[in-house]
C-alpha cells in the first residue's frame, strides 16, 4: 500500500497558441489506506486528474509520487495500480473466472498463485458460485462486481475508480456502494474514486476533494465539506437541495453572502419573512420553495408532519443556532 502525493500538479492540452490548461495547480496528500473521492461538475477534470495518477495522461507540469517514487515518468503498467472503469469492458468470450485471470497470466504469473489470488477475490466479492459464467449471464452488479475483482486480484498499492457506478440503476448503485465500502474495510488499499454524484461522494469518501474548473475548492471529510465549506461552490455543490445563498439576509453587510441549509431553518410565529410559491412532499418531509422577504429565492426543510404551507402563504423562519455560514460576496470565500 501507498500514499499519494499531488504537488502543483498542472495539466494542459494542446501546444503553442491553442494550450489550454485544464488542471491549474493541485495539491493533496492522501494517507496510506486512505478512501478519497474527487467530485465536482462536468468537464471539472476529475478524469484528467485521475487519469495523471494512472499514468494515462502526461503530466503537463508538477509531480505526482506514489509511495516515495515520483511517477511522472513511469508508464502505466509500472505504477502498481489498478484501475476500475465505468465502462467494465469484460471479455465475452471468457468465464467470470477466467475474466478475473487473464491480467494475471500476462504477467505470468504461475497458475497456483492466480487460483489462490481470484479464489480470495471471488470470495469477498461473493462471487464464487459465479466463476463458470459468462459475462452474459451476469447482472449488471454482478458484472461490475467482476470489474472489481479482476482490479482486486492484482494486489495493487493503489486503487482507481472512474464513474464505476454510473451505468447502474439506483437501488444497484447503492448496494454496490456498500460493497466498495466493505471492500474498502476489508483490503484497505489507498483508492480514489471519481463521481459526479455528491451523494456517493458523501457516503463513501473518508476525505473528499471538491474541483471546480479545474481548481481545488476543499479537501476535507464529507462532516468538514458539509458543515464548513471553504467556499459559496461546495455550499451549492454538496447537498440537496443545495444550500440558500442569499444576497441580502436580513442584518447582513452588502459584501457578505449569507448561507443557510434548507434543513436548517425553523418554522414558527417569528423571523424572516418567506413569501410561499410553491410546496413539494418527499415522503419523510416537505420542500418550501419561496423567496425571502418576496424577492430572494429560498428553500425550507420541513417535516412532513408539520402543518404544511399552500402557495401564497407567508411564513416565517429563523435559522437554528450555529447554522448561518457566511461568505466574501467578491471571492465566494468562506469568512471564519
Ligand atoms: N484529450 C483532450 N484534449 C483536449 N481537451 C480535453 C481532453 N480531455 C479532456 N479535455 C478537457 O479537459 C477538461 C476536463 O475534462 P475531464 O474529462 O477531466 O472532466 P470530468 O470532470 O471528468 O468530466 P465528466 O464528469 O463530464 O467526465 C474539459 O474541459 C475537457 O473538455
Amino acid at each position: 500500500m501507498a500514499s499519494i502525493s499531488l504537488r502543483n500538479v498542472i495539466k494542459s492540452y494542446g501546444r503553442g497558441d491553442r494550450t489550454n490548461q485544464v488542471i491549474h495547480g493541485i495539491n493533496a496528500e492522501i494517507a496510506d489506506g486512505e478512501f478519497v473521492v474527487i467530485v465536482g461538475p462536468s468537464g471539472c477534470g476529475k478524469s484528467t486528474l485521475l487519469r495523471m495518477v494512472a499514468g494515462l495522461e502526461e503530466i503537463s507540469g508538477g509531480e505526482i509520487a506514489i509511495g516515495a517514487r515520483a511517477v511522472n515518468d513511469l508508464e502505466p503498467a509500472q505504477r502498481d495500480i489498478a484501475m476500475v472503469f465505468q465502462n467494465y469492458a469484460l471479455y465475452p468470450h471468457m468465464s467470470v473466472f477466467a475474466n478475473m485471470a487473464y491480467g494475471l497470466k500476462i504477467a505470468k504469473v504461475p497458475n497456483d498463485e492466480i487460483i489462490r489470488r481470484v479464489d480470495k477475490a471471488a470470495k469477498i466479492l461473493e462471487l464464487g458460485h459465479l466463476l463458470e459464467r459468462k459475462p452474459r449471464e451476469l447482472s449488471g452488479g454482478q458484472r461490475q462486481r467482476v470489474a472489481m475483482g479482476r482490479a482486486i486480484v492484482r494486489e495493487p498499492q493503489v486503487f482507481l475508480f472512474d464513474e464505476p457506478l454510473s451505468n447502474l440503476d439506483a437501488k444497484l448503485r447503492a448496494q454496490t456502494r456498500l460493497e466498495i465500502q466493505k471492500l474498502h474495510r476489508e483490503l484497505g488499499i489507498t483508492s480514489l474514486f471519481v463521481t459526479h454524484d455528491q451523494v456517493e461522494a458523501m457516503t463513501l469518501a473518508e476525505r473528499m476533494i471538491v474541483l471546480n474548473g479545474g481548481r481545488m475548492e476543499q479537501f476535507g471529510t464529507p462532516e468538514e465539506v458539509y458543515h464548513t465549506p471553504a467556499s459559496t461552490f461546495v455550499a451549492s455543490f454538496i447537498g440537496s437541495p443545495p444550500m440558500n445563498l442569499l444576497k441580502a439576509a436580513p442584518g447582513a453587510a452588502a459584501d457578505i453572502i449569507t448561507g443557510i441549509r434548507p434543513e436548517h431553518l425553523e418554522v414558527g410565529a417569528e423571523g424572516w419573512p418567506v413569501q410561499v410559491d410553491t410546496v413539494e412532499l418527499l415522503g419523510a418531509e416537505r420542500l418550501v420553495y419561496g423567496r425571502l422577504l418576496g424577492q430572494e429565492p429560498m428553500v425550507v426543510r420541513i417535516d412532513e408532519a408539520a402543518p404544511a404551507p399552500q402557495g401564497g402563504d407567508t411564513i416565517h423562519v429563523t435559522p437554528k443556532p450555529g447554522r448561518l455560514h457566511r461568505f466574501d460576496a467578491t471571492t465566494g470565500l468562506r469568512i471564519p
